[in-house]
C-alpha cells in the first residue's frame, strides 16, 4: 500500500543543540536503511521548510504507523498521511 507522507519538524527551540545533532543522525540513518529496503520510496524536502513529503510503501496502515513511530525525530513531527491508490491515467506499472 502506498501513503503519501507529510513531515513536518518542530524542534523545541530550547533543545540542547548536542540532542538535535543526534537525533537528525540516527532518523538519516533509517531513513536511508527504509529507502534501501524499499519501505520509504521517496524523499522530498519541501522547498522553504524543515518539512517533507514521502512515499511510503508498506503493506498496511498499522505498518505505516509502527515505522513512523520508529523515527527518532516522531515526538518532534506533526504528521498528515493520505492512502494513495492507482490513477487510472497512469503510465507507470509500478503504481500499486
Ligand atoms: O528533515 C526532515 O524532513 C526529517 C527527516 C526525515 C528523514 C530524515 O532524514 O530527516
Amino acid at each position: 500500500m502506498l501513503f503519501h507522507v507529510k513531515m513536518t519538524v518542530k524542534l523545541p527551540a530550547d533543545m540542547d543543540p548536542a540532542v538535535a545533532t543526534k537525533l537528525k543522525a540516527d532518523e538519516k540513518e533509517l531513513a536511508q536503511r527504509l529507502q534501501r529496503e524499499g519501505q520509504w520510496r521517496h524523499l522530498w524536502r519541501i522547498a522553504g521548510h524543515y518539512a517533507n513529503y514521502s512515499v511510503f510503501d508498506v503493506p498496511s496502515v498499522e505498518a505505516l504507523h509502527d515505522t513512523l513511530m520508529l523515527l527518532p525525530l516522531f515526538p518532534y513531527m506533526e504528521i498528515e498521511i493520505d492512502g494513495l491508490c492507482r490513477h487510472p491515467s497512469s503510465i507507470h506499472t509500478d503504481d500499486r
